[in-house]
């Protein structure tokens, strides 16, 4: 990578005998939206305290924009804008009232705090609310200030601990949208955190999966789904009109067919996977053999198929240890589903 602003070497850290972050090697370029994807515990919030300088590593180092995060935090803490997973503000203040004083401690003249603080919840939607005490704010308004609060600093970098959390699914979009339209303005790299696989995917242009404090895998969507899914990348599901009788005819007759490598009859509806984009191929066949064809669906794998991928290939390689699987699916499955 050319302009590193986030590196990470080797970093880890250990809580007492656990490893929280097992060496962790990870790049992220200027201008990047960097989405750091795992379940609860897999340690996310820790690697993000390593890069602010809040806690120092066991080993390895971070750096921001080059310069090393436990060795200079102060001057670290002037690149980076955090927004932690949950932010606070004086309630019986308005909006304006709070960022005018978030302003002044970071050394805006007083002849202009109040304009720039105005102009900054502009920015991030709040225009109709900055008279508003933020007491009475939803947490979808609570995060937009906390925002506003953040890029005040003028940060080359922010970095934004499960900026979604508890916002509901329009707040979520919207919210998200502004942190993409915020990356696009003004240039800055973002890294966040999440275990939402569908809003990472929607703004992220990279992404890693955390598990267990290892970095599993890292890359764009498409470089993932390449990886994980080398074997048959495309896969086509056609649907007929009648439960097919002879699955294992039909099954001998597809796998015939050039680059079809794997193929599921599940009484109407047949899923063939392949090496490249077979769906004309196979509709030309179902019509051949006298199917009645009521649907043709391309499939495409997104984060969901991704990360249940590697969750499983985790899995596997932790049978050994029972303990550890369990503990890898009720920090999965069962944490995830609450959020
Ligand atoms: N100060 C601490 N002392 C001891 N253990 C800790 C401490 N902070 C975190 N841990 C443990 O380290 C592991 C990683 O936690 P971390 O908070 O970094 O994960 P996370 O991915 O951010 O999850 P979450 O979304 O729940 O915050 C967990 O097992 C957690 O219990």
């Amino acid at each position: 990578m050319e302009h590193p602003i986030i590196e990470m070497n080797g970093l880890t850290k250990y809580y007492g005998s656990l490893k929280a972050v097992d060496n962790l090697h990870l790049s992220i370029g200027k201008g990047e939206i960097f989405g750091l994807l795992g379940p609860n515990g897999a340690g996310k919030s820790t690697t993000i305290l390593m890069l602010l300088g809040l806690t120092e590593p066991s080993a390895g180092e971070a750096r921001i924009c080059g310069i090393n995060a436990s060795r200079n935090p102060i001057p670290v803490k002037r690149k980076v804008g955090y927004m932690p997973d949950s932010v606070g503000f004086y309630n019986e203040l308005t909006a304006l009232e709070n960022l005018t004083y978030i302003g002044r401690l970071n050394g805006i003249p007083e002849t202009t705090v109040a304009d720039v603080a105005r102009n900054m919840l502009e920015e991030v939607g709040l225009g109709a609310a900055i008279h508003k005490k933020t007491g009475v704010f939803s947490r979808g308004m609570k995060q937009r200030l906390g925002l506003a609060e953040v890029l005040i600093k003028q940060p080359e970098v922010i970095i934004l601990d499960e900026p979604t959390l508890g916002i509901d699914p329009t707040g979520v979009r919207d919210f998200l949208e502004l942190i993409r339209q915020l990356n696009e303005r003004q240039g800055l790299t973002i890294l966040l955190s999440s275990h939402h696989l569908h809003q990472v995917q929607q703004v992220c242009n990279r992404v890693g999966i955390f598990v267990g404090g290892r970095l599993l895998a890292e890359g764009n969507i498409e470089t993932l789904a390449a990886n994980l899914f080398q074997a048959a990348p495309y896969v086509v599901q056609v649907t007929v009109k009648t439960p097919v009788g002879d699955t294992g005819a039909l099954e001998k007759d597809l796998l015939q067919m050039q680059a079809v490598s794997k193929v599921t009859v599940d009484g109407a509806v047949v899923e063939i996977s392949g090496q490249e984009d077979i769906t004309p191929g196979i509709v030309r066949f179902f019509v051949g053999k006298g199917f009645d064809v009521t649907g043709v669906q391309q499939k495409s794998y997104g984060l969901d198929e991704i990360y249940q991928q590697y969750f499983e290939n985790n899995l596997k390689e932790n049978t050994s240890n029972e303990k550890s699987g369990g503990l890898f699916q009720r920090s999965f499955f069962g944490r995830f589903k609450k959020r």
